[in-house]
């Protein structure tokens, strides 16, 4: 018994085609026309796209933040991102100072476990470089964690210097990995924030003041040279601002195996959210922070030019009361980070297809497919084939509602997008054959998501083509 999708419009990062799908088990059992069988149910989805399900490499649920983690977890990120049309997640296992790769990794299974509506995966992210922790890389791909991740700031916390970067970069290669960086040069944030407070200034839009846009080019471009020495690939997450972007490009045509990602909240958003005369600034508050105009249109050109590969969330939800409210008296202390992995797939639809600023094939790559052949998913993940997961998105174009706190599944107090339109919206996900989301409706208590042991990643032999 089996699951057909009529009438519908398959979407892939390469085509575009009118047929049936069937769905049988947890994998597409047939694409074209006439395919049911006896017993198939049968689900007509005349005027809608059918999408592999959106893919999210970039979020962070349960994290801890001092005293409180952050307001959603494994059960509440999950159930948003399939309500949202993501039925993959990736989020970061962070390994705690003098702890192993191996007993972070197993913190992270704890939080996760039977908690999850979507699939999921962990980067690894290294905070306490160390001999044993080269070696424990190569565990780590054969746990399937095939990904890592190092921070260029936060100082004293989470920051690797040079050496730990050019060391991870490096063994990245021998073990199969791909090594992602936070770019942003911590040593000089931490320097413009010691002075806003020395001056007496605590509101939030000095958090956006102490991280002007060459902390990111600069790290962008120490990154990239690191790389380039090491002879390894690397992935840049949440890419903020024209000037990084720019090195990316320059590093591209140099022949770097460079990657970046960006968020919809530097495609959307811009830093006049901080110039509040209240503290509601704090809700974005968020490293790197919001930018300028003129990098939100050199960002989607790079999503159009292929600069850039994927659009992941970089979901990271504190609630403006009681959490973010911690920095009141001072800018350094509000928890970065902001929600977003509901909205994703629809922001990306509303303001980059519908605007003609991306194809719809465009569309899918960014969301999906380049995330699954850059960490190691494809194609059981990222697109639809014979053989590949069921994970479909029954995407209705018409569908359109203005975004609120009150309306969305994410347990967080706000939304950042309060108020702004979206148009198209998943009506019916499946994962892996299971429908987990019928008419836009969450099916209660559906927590079969597995974790997902992904593939080595060895490099340009499985290079991306950005379309
Ligand atoms: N982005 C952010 O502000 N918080 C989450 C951690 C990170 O990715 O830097
Ligand atoms: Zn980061
Ligand atoms: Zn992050």
């Amino acid at each position: 018994m089996g699951t057909v999708l009529k009438n519908g419009t398959i979407i892939t990062a390469a085509d575009c085609c009118q047929a049936d799908l069937r769905l049988e088990g947890e994998t597409v059992a047939a694409i074209g026309r006439g395919l049911e069988q006896a017993g198939d149910r049968v689900l007509n989805v005349d005027g809608c796209y059918l999408l592999p399900g959106g893919i999210d490499p970039h979020t962070h649920f349960d994290l801890p933040a001092g005293e409180f983690s952050t307001a959603d977890d494994f059960a509440s990120g999950t159930a948003a991102a399939v309500v949202g049309g993501t039925t993959t997640i990736i989020d970061f296992a962070t390994q705690n100072k003098g702890e192993t790769l191996t007993g972070a990794l197993a913190d992270w299974h704890a939080k996760a476990a039977a908690k999850c509506c979507a699939d999921y995966g962990f980067h690894m992210a290294i905070t306490d470089w160390h001999p044993a922790v080269r070696r424990e890389m190569a565990d780590m791909v054969a746990s399937g964690v095939t990904s890592f991740k190092l921070y260029m700031a936060y100082k004293n916390v989470l920051q690797a210097d040079d050496s730990a970067i050019f060391g991870a970069l490096k063994r990245s290669r021998e073990v199969g990995a791909l090594v992602s960086l936070h770019c942003e040069n911590g040593d000089v944030v931490a320097a413009l924030v010691q002075e806003a407070l020395d001056q007496g200034h605590t509101a939030p839009r000095y958090h956006s003041l102490s991280r002007p846009a060459a902390v990111e080019r600069e790290a962008v471009s120490r990154a990239v040279a690191l790389a380039e020495m090491a002879g390894a690939a690397l992935y840049v997450v949440h890419l903020s601002t024209g000037a990084g972007l720019a090195e990316v490009a320059a590093a591209r045509s140099r022949g770097v195996e460079v990657y970046a990602e960006t968020c919809p909240q530097y495609l959307l958003l811009d830093d006049s959210a901080y110039l509040t005369e209240d503290f509601s600034g704090a809700k974005y508050v968020m490293s790197p922070p919001l930018r300028k105009r003129e990098d939100q249109t050199a960002l989607w050109n790079g999503l159009r030019a292929g600069t850039l590969d994927t659009v992941a969330t970089d979901h990271c939800s504190f609630n403006y009361s009681g959490q973010k409210d911690r920095g009141y008296y001072d800018f350094s202390k509000i928890p970065n980070g902001a929600p977003g992995v509901e909205h994703r797939m629809g922001l990306l639809y509303t303001y980059g297809v519908l605007t003609g600023r991306i194809s719809l094939n465009q569309y899918v790559a960014l969301t999906s497919t380049n995330a699954a052949r850059l960490f190691g998913l494809f194609p059981r993940k990222g697109t639809i084939a014979v053989g590949s997961d069921a994970d479909i998105v029954v995407w209705d174009p018409q569908r359109s509602f203005g975004i609120t706190a009150a309306g969305q599944t994410q347990r967080v107090d706000y939304t950042p997008y309060e108020g702004i339109r979206q148009t198209g919206a998943a009506r019916h996900v499946f994962l892996r054959g299971r429908q987990i989301v019928e008419n836009g409706k969450l099916a209660e208590n559906d927590r079969t998501g597995q974790f997902l042991r992904r593939k080595p990643f060895w490099g340009r032999g499985e290079r991306i083509c950005s379309q």
